[in-house]
C-alpha cells in the first residue's frame, strides 16, 4: 500500500533517513518523541515538502505519478491542518461532496450524531476531542483505501482516544485490504491497534517489529554486576548501567528465561523498550 525507501530530508539541525512499509490490510504505527521526524515523513509522503533522496510508492504508484484522482483513495489527518475553524459541520458537507466522489454523507452524519457534534457551531469553538473527531470522520467518510494519520489522538483524554481508535477499527473491518499508517507518541494507542510498529528517533528508524512480537518476546533483564558479567550477551539489544547493576533489553525473552532462571525478567512495556533503545548502549 505504501513503501518508503531511504527517504532523506535535511533541515538545519535535523536530518531524516527513513524507510518503512505499510502492507495491505495492516495498521502500521510510527512512534517517536517530539521532533523525531514523524510529521516530516508524513508531509513527504503527501508531496507537501520536497526531499533530497528516496523512493515513495503509494497505492502501487510512484509518488510522482500519483494523481489528484488517486488521492480519492487516501484519507488524511495532519496535525497542523484541517478545515478552517470558521466553518461549521454544515459548511463542510458540500465541500466534502465536491472533493470526494465517494463521500458517504449518511455515514458521516450518523457519526456526527453518535458523537453529538453540533452541526451549526464553528469548529474553532469545538473542544480538542470534538475537533479530532471531525478530522478523523472526514478521513474515513469517503471510502479511502489508505489512511495516513499524523497524531490523530494528540491532546485527547482516554475516552476520546478510545472512541477514535474504535472508529479506526471499524474502518479496518469495513473493507478487506484497507490499511492505515498512524503516528503517535502515546505507545498505548498504537499498541492496541497496530500490527507492526516503527520507532523513529532523531530522524532514523531504530526499531521495526510486529506488535505481537514486541509484547511477547521483548523483555528487560535486571541483573547485578556479577550476573551481568556471566550473561550471554548475544541476544541483548541494549544495556544500561543502573544503581543495582544493569538493565538489559532482549528480544529473546524465552532464551534468558530458560538459561538464567535465577535472574529477574520483566515484560517490558513499549515505552520501556523505546527508552532502552534510545538511552541504552548497543
Ligand atoms: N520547515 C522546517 N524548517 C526547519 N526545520 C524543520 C521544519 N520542519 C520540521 N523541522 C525540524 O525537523 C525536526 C522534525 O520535526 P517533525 O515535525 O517531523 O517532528 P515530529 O516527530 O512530527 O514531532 P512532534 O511530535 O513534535 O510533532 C524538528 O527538529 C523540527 O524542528
Amino acid at each position: 500500500m505504501l513503501k518508503i525507501e531511504h527517504l532523506k530530508k535535511s533541515y538545519e539541525n535535523f536530518s531524516l533517513d527513513c524507510s518503512l512499509e505499510v502492507k495491505r490490510g495492516h495498521v502500521t504505527g510510527l512512534i517517536g518523541q517530539n521532533g523525531a521526524g514523524k510529521s516530516t515523513t508524513f508531509k513527504a509522503i503527501l508531496g507537501l515538502i520536497s526531499y533530497e533522496h528516496g523512493d515513495i510508492t503509494i497505492l502501487g504508484k510512484p509518488l510522482a505519478q500519483f494523481t489528484a484522482k488517486d488521492k480519492q483513495d487516501l484519507g488524511v489527518v495532519l496535525s497542523d491542518s484541517g478545515f478552517s475553524g470558521y466553518l461549521t459541520i454544515n459548511d463542510i458537507l458540500p465541500i466534502m461532496e465536491n472533493l470526494y466522489k465517494n463521500f458517504d454523507k449518511s455515514f458521516f452524519l450518523e457519526q456526527v450524531e453518535k458523537f453529538q457534534l453540533p452541526c451549526d457551531k464553528k469548529i474553532k469553538d469545538f473542544s480538542t476531542g470534538m475537533k479530532a473527531k471531525v478530522k478523523v470522520l472526514t478521513a474515513i467518510s469517503h471510502h479511502a483505501k489508505l489512511l495516513i494519520l499524523d497524531e490523530p489522538t494528540a491532546g485527547l483524554d482516554v475516552i476520546a482516544r478510545d472512541e477514535l481508535l474504535e472508529l479506526l477499527r471499524d474502518f479496518m473491518a469495513k473493507e478487506e485490504g484497507n490499511s492505515i499508517l498512524i503516528s503517535s507518541h502515546i505507545s498505548s494507542d498504537l499498541e492496541s491497534i497496530c500490527d507492526d510498529l516503527y520507532m523513529i528517533h532523531q530522524g532514523t528508524i531504530i526499531l521495526h517489529e510486529d506488535t505481537d512480537v514486541l509484547l511477547s518476546d521483548y523483555a528487560l533483564l535486571k541483573v547485578d554486576d556479577e550476573a551481568y558479567a556471566r550473561l550471554d550477551k548475544q541476544y541483548l539489544l541494549r544495556s544500561k548501567k543502573e544503581s543495582y547493576g544493569y538493565s538489559c533489553l532482549t528480544d529473546q525473552k524465552q532464551y534468558y528465561a530458560e538459561n538464567y532462571p535465577q535472574i529477574a525478567i520483566e515484560k517490558g512495556t513499549i515505552d520501556e523498550v523505546i527508552t532502552m533503545m534510545i538511552r541504552g548502549a548497543a
